[in-house]
């Protein structure tokens, strides 16, 4: 039932979505077009509570209206160490409308956050431990320790001038090898696709999902919504990082993609 004359129609108004289905439809000839390109579909409230809930619920109302089969993708970002939030409630997160900037901002404050109490949950635990109250308790450990680290920071610098000096002048500079940057909690996105018939009701449903971690500052300028904050240890690079093909081969959505394509046999 997909690409009937050649052209599918996604129950979308997120452009980021549209243009990684163009890129994965393109190679099989199939135009793609999304709620732009058709007049009169009203918003349609995602009141389901699984991906898959709202997945259906979207591709069969826009399937209603335009009596065509309908693609729809729902998808998020769940945090662990937000106990899976925001999940299908990532678009809104920050609140509506939606606002990919504001949910960023979000996420970082809520990570951030929850890592602060912790951090003082922890040095209350350590005055617990000593009988003294935490403050206190760090401040005296910070002192033990003065001595020594006083003398490590001074071998190495020490040992930084010596490796200065016998740098040959024209020897290029090595690359500083790229450090893991810091990360806030372990995270996936998830994608549910269902592909909707109205002629009798029937669908598809196909899943995908990808593992990775949050940052704790933004990288890179492509992709959409959560992007930037999705660090791929894989790759050394945020999703934000990746050309369009390369997150396809990887994402969620792709995933989701070539299982829905294989259960039709495209
Ligand atoms: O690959 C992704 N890269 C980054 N962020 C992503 C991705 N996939 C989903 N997300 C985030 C964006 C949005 O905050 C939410 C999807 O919400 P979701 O309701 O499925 O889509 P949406 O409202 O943007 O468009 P629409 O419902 O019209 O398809 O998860
Ligand atoms: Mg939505």
């Amino acid at each position: 039932m997909i690409g009937s004359g050649d052209v599918l129609l996604l129950a979308t108004r997120n452009s980021g979505k549209t243009k990684e289905f163009r890129e994965a439809f393109g190679k099989l000839g199939i135009a793609v077009k999304d709620l732009h390109d058709v007049e009169g579909i009203p918003d349609i409230e995602e009141t389901g509570h699984t991906f898959a809930d709202n997945a259906l619920l979207k591709a069969k109302a826009v399937a209603d209206i335009v009596g065509l089969p309908v693609l729809a993708d729902d998808s998020g970002l769940c945090v662990d160490a937000l106990d899976g939030a925001p999940g299908v409630y990532s678009a809104r997160y920050a609140g509506e409308p939606a606002n990919d900037a504001a949910n960023n901002e979000k996420l970082l404050l809520e990570l951030k956050r929850l890592a602060s109490h912790s951090e003082s949950a922890e040095a209350e635990l350590v005055g617990e431990r000593s009988g003294a109250p935490g403050k206190e308790r760090l401040a005296e450990s910070v002192e033990e320790h003065a001595n020594e680290s006083m003398k490590v920071l001074l071998a190495e610098s020490l040992n930084e001038q010596v490796e200065e000096v016998e740098q040959e002048p024209e020897q290029e500079p090595e690359q500083e090898p790229e450090q893991e940057p810091e990360l806030l909690s372990s995270a996936r996105f998830v994608c549910s696709l269902v592909l909707y018939d109205p002629a009798d009701g029937s669908h598809l449903t196909a899943e995908g999902a990808i593992e990775g971690n949050i940052l704790r500052e933004a990288r890179g300028t492509d992709g959409f919504g959560y992007d930037p904050l999705f660090w791929l240890s894989s790759h050394g690079r945020s999703m934000a990082e990746l050309s369009l093909a390369e997150k396809n081969a990887i994402s969620h959505r792709g995933q989701a993609l070539r299982r829905l394509l294989e259960m039709i046999g495209k």
